[in-house]
C-alpha cells in the first residue's frame, strides 16, 4: 500500500493539541514502538516548544500569590495575562501540530537545499567531508554572537525559531540533518562534557562537528583521537556513549532543561522529562546511558513516581553501568550518587562516592578543556566536605565521622586521586586554595582515628594476590594492580567489591609515579 511519507500517523497527529504529559508520552511510546528509527529532528522539535513555551515566555510574581503570569516575550506589562494561580500539574499551552509540522519541513527544506549529497561519493555511508559539509550548514545559520550558556538552546526548536544552539545542541542538530539525508550511520558520542559523531563502516570514523568550552578554537572536521591519546577526561580516554538513534531520542530527552529561572523549575517540563526518562528506560534505552539515569534519578528524589523504584537503585544502576560498559572512566555517576547522599546528610557514603570519583579521574591528565570536572572536584573538596567536617564538627558523639577511620581513608583516597589526577599532568591542579580546607578536614579527624588507617605500599601486585583482610578494626587505604605502564589503576571488581565492603586501605607511595611512566 501506499508509504505514509507523513511525520506522523493519524492516530498519531490526533493526539494533538499537545495539552497535557500523558499525551506527550503517549505519542513517544507511539513513535518508539514503530520499525522505522524515530525521527529526531520532529522530537527535537516537539519537547524543545513545549520546554520553551512553559520557561521562557513566563514570570514568576514574587510575594504570596504564586501567580504565574504568561506573556509573550513581546507584550509589554499593561498587556499581561493573569493566569489562575492553581494550575493542574500536567497542563500545557496547546501544542498545534501545524506549528510543529512547518518548523518540521523547515528543517528538512535548510538541510536537503544546502548540500548536494552527490557531491560527497555514492556510497551509502557518509564520508568526513559530509559531516562537516553538515556541521557547516548548521554553524554558519546560527546567530553570530549570543550567550552560548543560556539555557534551553539544546533543541532544533531553538534553533528553527532563533537560530540558536549550545555545544551540545549543534552536534544533536548535525546527526539529525544527516538522518534528513539518509546517512543513517552518523551517530552521536556522548562524554561527560562533549559531543562529537561517529560514522562510516562499522562506526569507526570520529568527528567534532560542535565547539567546546570558552576560547578553545573549534576542532570541527578533524577525529577525536588527539584528545583520546591527551588522556584527558573531556575524552573520557575513548569510552564515549556511542548511541543509537533511540539513544539520541534519550539524549535529547535528557537534555529537557525545565528551569524557568536559577530558583524555579516547571513542573510540567520537569513531569514530562521524568515521564518521557520512564519510557525510555522501559524500552531498555537507558541502560547503557549512566547520566541518563542519574538525570532520572535526581528527578526521582525531587518527586518519586509511585509503584517505581527508589532512586538510590538508580544512582547505583549507573555507576554499575559505568563500570562494566566503560571501563569507570567516567566521573559523574560518583558525583551524581555523592550529591544524593550529601543531600540526604548521608555523610559517610557521601565520603565514600566522592573517593570513588577521585579513583575514576586519577588515570588521568589534568588538560586545560577539562574546567568542568576540575570545578566539580573544586566544589566538593573546598565546599561540600568543609560543610560535612562543621556539621560533624560537634564529633562529640562516639558515632560521629570524625571518629570513623573508614572515613578517614575515604578522604584520602579522595585527595591522593586528584593527586595522582595531577601527577604527569602538563596543567596543575592544586594550588594554596585547595590546601587551607585540605589542613582543616584532615585536622579535624580525631588522632586516635588517624593512627588506626594503616599506610602502606603495595608496588604492582599479582592478580592472584590473597585479599589479606586488615588487622582487626584498621581501615586500609589499598591501591594495586597498576598494570604494565600503570595507565590505568583497575581494579579487579571482585576486590573492589570486597574492598568496598572493608574499606581496606592501604596508601601506597605508587601514586608518585613520574610521568612516562604514568
Ligand atoms: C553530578 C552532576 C554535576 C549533575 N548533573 C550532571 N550533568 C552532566 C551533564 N548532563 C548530561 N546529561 C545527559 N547527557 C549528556 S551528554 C553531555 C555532554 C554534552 F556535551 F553532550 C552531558 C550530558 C546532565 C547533567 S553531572
Amino acid at each position: 500500500g501506499k508509504r505514509n511519507m507523513d511525520a506522523l500517523s493519524e492516530e498519531e497527529k490526533r493526539l494533538f493539541p499537545l495539552k497535557t504529559v500523558t499525551s506527550v508520552v503517549s505519542l513517544f511510546e507511539s513513535i518508539l514502538k514503530r520499525t522505522t528509527e524515530p525521527d529526531l529532528a520532529l522530537l527535537s522539535i516537539i519537547v524543545g516548544c513545549i520546554e520553551n513555551t512553559l520557561t521562557c515566555n513566563q514570570q514568576i510574581l514574587s510575594g504570596a500569590k504564586s501567580t504565574v503570569i504568561t506573556t509573550t516575550v513581546d507584550e509589554t506589562s499593561e498587556k499581561l495575562l493573569a493566569i489562575p494561580p492553581v494550575r493542574k500539574e500536567d497542563d500545557f499551552p496547546e501544542i498545534e501540530w501545524p506549528i510543529v509540522e512547518a518548523l518540521y519541513v523547515k528543517f528538512r527544506a535548510v538541510i536537503k537545499s544546502s548540500v548536494d549529497v552527490t557531491q560527497y561519493g555514492c556510497s551509502e555511508f557518509a564520508t568526513r567531508e559530509l559531516v562537516k559539509k553538515v556541521s557547516d550548514v548548521i554553524w554558519n545559520t546560527l546567530t553570530r554572537s549570543y550567550y552560548k550558556d543560556r539555557a534551553h538552546l539544546q533543541s532544533l526548536y531553538s534553533y528553527l525559531t532563533g537560530n540558536k544552539l549550545d555545544c551540545f545542541g549543534v552536534a544533536l542538530a548535525v546527526v539529525a540533518g544527516c538522518q534528513v539525508l539518509g546517512f543513517n550511520d552518523v551517530h552521536l558520542a556522548l562524554s561527560e562534557d562533549h559531543a562529537w559523531v561517529i560514522f562510516g563502516l562499522d562506526g569507526k570514523e570520529t568527528a567534532e562537528v560542535t565547539w567546546h568550552g570558552k576560547g578553545n578554537e573549534d576542532k570541527r572536521g578533524q577525529p577525536v583521537d588527539a584528545g583520546i591519546q591527551a588522556r584527558s577526561w573531556l575524552y573520557v580516554s575513548g569510552n564515549p556513549v556511542i548511541c543509537s538513534r533511540f539513544t539520541e531520542v534519550a539524549s535529547l530527552v535528557s537534555s529537557i532543561n525545565p528551569s524557568i529561572t536559577a530558583t524555579t523549575d516547571s513542573l510540567e517540563v520537569a513531569s514530562m522529562q521524568q515521564a518521557l526518562l520512564w519510557v525510555l528506560y522501559d524500552t531498555g534505552h537507558l541502560t547503557r546511558y549512566p547520566m541518563a539515569l542519574g538525570n532520572l534519578a535526581d528527578l526521582e528524589e525531587l518527586s518519586p513516581t509511585p509503584g517505581r523504584c527508589h532512586c538510590g537503585q538508580l544512582f547505583s544502576q549507573a555507576i554499575e553501568v559505568a563500570r562494566r560498559c566503560y571501563g569507570n572512566s567516567h566521573v559523574y555517576p560518583y558525583t551524581y550518587q555523592g550529591g544524593y547522599f550529601y543531600r540526604n546528610r548521608m555523610y559517610k557514603e557521601a565520603l565514600e562516592s566522592w573517593a570513588n570519583a577521585a579513583d575514576a579521574i586519577r588515570s588521568y591528565n589534568y588538560s586545560r578543556e577539562d574546567e568542568e570536572i576540575y570545578k566539580e572536584f573544586l566544589e566538593i573538596a573546598n565546599e561540600l566536605i568543609p560543610f560535612v567536617m562543621k556539621v560533624e564538627g560537634s564529633g562529640h558523639s562516639a558515632r560521629s565521622i570524625l571518629k570513623d577511620s573508614e572515613c578517614f581513608a575515604h578522604l584520602l583516597r579522595f585527595y591522593d586521586g586528584i593527586c595522582q589526577w595531577e601527577e604527569g599532568s602538563c596543567t596543575p591542579v592544586l594550588h594554596i586554595g585547595w590546601a587551607k580546607p585540605l589542613v582543616n578536614t584532615i585536622s579535624k579527624f580525631d588522632s586516635q582515628v588517624r593512627r588506626h588507617v594503616v599506610i602502606s605500599c603495595s608496588e604492582v601486585a599479582e592478580e592472584d594476590t590473597p585479599a589479606t583482610k586488615p588487622p582487626e578494626g584498621k581501615a586500609e587505604f589499598h591501591r594495586e594492580n597498576l598494570d604494565a605502564n600503570a595507565n590505568q589503576v583497575v581494579l579487579p571488581w571482585p576486590l573492589a567489591k570486597e574492598q568496598e565492603q572493608e574499606e581496606r586501605l592501604v596508601d601506597s607511595h605508587v601514586g608518585g609515579k613520574t610521568a612516562d611512566q604514568k
